[in-house]
């Protein structure tokens, strides 16, 4: 765990920067953007301590040692303190570290006036007078100045106990301070109270005088003169009022608007980040802790706002119905998950008693779907994840409006992949699921090797002594089917899921697409509320009306109740599947909160690409390097469109990668063509279960731009990789023709050294590579520079033969030597 700098800083009373220059000195790790561990927060502590422990004279120490005796009967050993967290906490309660006003220490208080103090300790009462006076006191923390190394030098600890807390708690409160310095001689606290005491003694006093120039205000006031200290007073109270004037920032802001935001020149900030260690330029985004070290260092007041938190419509209607006034009942919403092929759309279709897996393109279900089913007066609410790969990423966003998971496990196939993946993505999310071992209908179906399959994960099954309910299905006979939905219902009122009808409604997308006639259409589970027709609502980047509710049977409706599913349509736009829609008090409303939505996202997408930090920097860098497929992705759901993106985003590897420049749900378009064109080098567009629109199938012709169609996911994904293969540098293999063996050698002037051969094994050929081995080792690789019989030029020799053999660039050739020949091959590259 890493605390704050700002906070460190904050508790020892000094800037941040102070802090990370410390720690540079002892070295300990320490930056403002990485924090610090509450280890090395004691490290500077304890530095800090040391520093100012040391020029006190040893006399006084022992002068005092009798009452550090007595102190140590009274108390426990001290224990020290396990983490600056702690020591967070105990401050919390009442001590601060503060730093100390230069000149304090000329008004110590003499001998008498501490036994005084200390006498009335005793006193349980509060003087409330004192406590609000101390209350409104200003932290001492503004004395500090100039150099920030020399600064720390001169800085001392200092306690700034509430008296009268203190009066109330003072023995727990000795007790903190105790644990707190229990490095520190009992002499010390006591000074440190004396000090405390006399600064409320002095602030006293001020406030006696302050009294009786309100008083002399007053009376000048009412005889109609102003004095002049009241002139005075009104000025420094303006000026005052100006000083503490809090700077509102927003969290995510350019290191220019920051500077103009608190008026400083831009120069200066950027040299304040320099000597933080940050390299910053103008255009750079600060972090939340950036802005406080900086309004720090700047000694400005700032308050740091999430610009989000304006137009956070999710939170505030969360604020406007509060789960606590949730009080009917809602059906529990179901994800099913699990590997490929395992059986999910047949058994929500046995569930269903529909058969929805044989209409499906390539028997694989290609989007999200939600439909619901009663059971004994009781309603479920099933999304249909599908089960490829591909889809992980959407199943993630299912589990999130998700209640309950089934995890279906194929009884003859056991646990595989994507059951672990799905299983980690219920975990995550915190969802309960139940495990539904389908296919025992099957002679090879082994449900006990599931079972044990999955309780070696620590998913133990109830009736092994576990928590995870396994029911045996088969959603071929529907055996086991009705034990699945009890479960399910079991589950849920243990859930106890109750949502509050008389809300507007909050619901989540599930899926979305745009429709011919209707536009964008979206599937949509109520969280809660009711939602009805022409209710005007946000959802996400987009808003609308609601003009057509129609329910899983295709039936219309009015209005949609908590847990229930439907399609809507009356969008603007297409919503991204994992929006939540909420429905607002008007259109205006709507419109509006979508607009800022929009910008705000957008801000967030463009403070992305230049947040880079070095990390990304160098993967940048690296990825430059890397040849890009340049693709358009067009499909007939966003839920498809997020698929697909997903899964070719993973399509990279040391040397390829795709690179999507657009995606979007809908036909084909000229536009699309004329984009890929503009690509460098031109685009693909593929297309999943739309097409090309007539006039972008000839712009494509046109253009030379290649249109490649869909409907199986699967055929798209490896289509991409062959692309990427044919992008990749062909691998090169090494084939071996011939070992030959050098019999003799000759000198020819002029020419070089040639070798008289033998062909051991193989042929030889002109253009071979040659490696000379000598004694068993490589010594020489290169080219055969010639290949002769007797004196002519041949193209090849083969076994038993002799030749003349010279190596190019090598004259050094001896009797006994072997000649390897060989030659490269190119292959193609795969991309795996
Ligand atoms: N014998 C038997 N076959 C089943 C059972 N359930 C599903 N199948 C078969 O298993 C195959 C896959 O079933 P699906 O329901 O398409 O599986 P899925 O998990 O939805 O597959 P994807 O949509 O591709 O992820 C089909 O051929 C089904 O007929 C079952 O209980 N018993």
């Amino acid at each position: 765990m890493k605390l704050k700098v700002s906070e460190v800083a904050k508790e020892l009373g000094l800037k941040s920067k102070e802090v990370v220059e410390i720690a540079k000195e002892i070295g300990v790790p320490a930056s403002i953007r990485g924090g610090i561990s509450p280890m090395d927060a004691m490290k500077i502590e304890e530095y800090i301590k040391n520093k100012h422990a040391k020029p006190q004279p040893e006399k006084k120490v022992e002068k005092q040692e009798p009452k550090k005796e007595e102190k140590a009967e009274e108390k426990p050993k001290r224990k020290r303190r396990s983490s600056f967290n702690e020591l967070v906490k105990k401050t919390q309660k009442g001590i601060q570290i503060v730093q100390k006003a230069p000149k304090a220490p000329k008004e110590e208080p003499k001998k008498e006036e501490k036994v005084e103090a200390k006498a009335e300790k005793p006193k349980t009462q509060p003087q409330p007078e004192q406590k609000q006076e101390k209350s409104e006191k200003p932290k001492p923390k503004k004395t500090k100045k100039p150099a920030p190394k020399k600064h720390v030098e001169e800085k001392e600890l200092e306690i700034n106990v509430d008296l009268a807390e203190m009066d109330v708690i003072e023995e727990n409160q000795v007790e903190l301070l105790d644990l707190y310095f229990n490095d520190i001689a009992m002499k010390d606290e006591e000074k440190l109270e004396e000090k405390a005491k006399t600064k409320t003694q002095i602030e006293n006093q001020k406030e006696a005088k302050k009294q009786q120039q309100l008083k002399k205000q007053k009376a000048a006031k009412k005889s109609g003169g102003i004095t002049k200290t009241a002139i005075k007073k009104k000025k420094k109270k303006k000026k005052k009022e100006k000083e503490v004037e809090v700077i509102k920032i927003p969290k995510e802001v350019r290191v220019y608007e920051f500077a103009e935001a608190i008026n400083k020149p831009l120069e200066d900030v950027i040299e304040a980040l320099r000597e933080l260690g940050e390299e910053r330029d103008k255009n750079d985004f600060l972090g939340e802790e950036y802005i406080e070290t900086l309004a720090e260092e700047f000694d400005v007041p700032v308050e740091i706002y999430d610009p989000l938190a304006e137009f956070d419509y999710v939170k505030k209607y969360d604020e406007q119905c509060p789960e606590e006034e949730f009080d009917t009942e809602r059906p529990p919403i179901v994800t099913i998950m699990g590997h490929v092929d395992h059986g999910k759309t047949s058994l929500l279709d046995r569930i269903r008693n529909s058969r929805i897996a044989a209409k499906e393109a390539g028997g694989i279900t290609q989007h999200i779907g939600a439909y619901m089913v009663e059971k004994d007066g009781k309603k479920i609410t099933f999304i249909d994840t599908p089960g490829h790969e591909a889809f992980t990423e959407m199943r993630a966003r299912g589990a999130q409006v998700t209640d309950i998971a089934i995890i279906v496990v194929a009884a003859n196939d056991g646990v595989m992949p994507q059951t672990r993946e799905a299983i980690a993505h219920a975990q995550a999310a915190g969802v309960p699921f139940i495990v539904a071992v389908n296919k025992i209908d099957l002679p090879e179906a082994n449900p006990d090797l599931v079972k044990s399959q999955l309780a070696e994960m620590g998913i133990m099954p109830v009736e092994w002594g576990g928590e995870y309910e396994f029911v045996n299905v088969s959603a071929k006979t529907g055996e086991g089917i009705d034990d699945l939905l009890e479960t399910i219902l079991l589950q849920a009122e243990m859930m106890e899921l109750k949502a509050n009808p008389k809300c507007p409604a909050k619901a989540v997308v599930i899926e979305s697409r745009v429709e011919k006639g209707k536009g964008p259409v979206a599937t949509v589970i109520v969280k809660n509320g009711t939602l009805k027709k022409q209710d005007s609502f946000v959802c996400g980047k987009t808003f609308g009306r609601v003009r057509l509710i129609i329910d899983d049977l295709g039936k219309q409706k009015k209005e949609v109740l908590p847990g229930e599913p439907a399609e809507i349509t009356g969008f603007d736009e297409a919503p991204f599947a994992g929006d939540t829609l909420v429905a607002v008090e008007s259109d205006r409303i709507a419109k509006e909160t979508a607009e800022k939505w929009k910008e705000y996202l957008e801000r967030r997408e463009k403070s992305k690409t230049t947040k880079a930090t070095l990390e990304d920097l160098q993967k940048m860098i690296l990825e430059g390097n890397l040849k890009k497929l340049p693709v358009i992705v067009k499909a007939d759901t966003q839920g498809s469109v997020e698929a697909i993106k997903g899964s070719l985003a993973k399509l990279k590897n040391e040397e390829v990668k795709v690179d999507i420049i657009h995606s979007d749900v809908g036909a084909i378009t000229e536009n699309d063509v004329i984009l890929a064109k503009a690509s460098e080098p031109h685009a693909i567009i593929l297309g999943f279960n739309v097409r090309p629109t007539t006039q972008a199938k000839n712009k494509a012709k046109q253009e030379g731009i290649e249109i490649r169609t869909y409907s199986i996911i699967y055929d798209l994904i490896d289509d991409v990789k062959e692309l990427l293969s044919g992008l990749m540098t062909p691998k090169i293999k090494e084939q071996v023709t011939a070992t030959v063996e050098v019999r003799d050698v000759f000198n020819v002037p002029k020419v070089g050294t040639v070798a008289g051969c033998y062909v051991q094994d193989g042929v030889v050929h002109r253009g071979d590579f040659v490696r000379v081995i000598r004694d068993g080792v490589v010594i020489y690789d290169s080219k055969l520079a010639s290949l002769k019989r007797f004196k002519d030029d041949v193209k090849e020799v083969g076994k038993g033969f002799e030749c003349g053999i010279m190596v190019e660039g090598y004259n050094d050739v001896k009797v006994g030597d072997i000649l390897e020949t060989y030659q490269k091959i190119e292959e193609k590259a795969k991309f795996e």
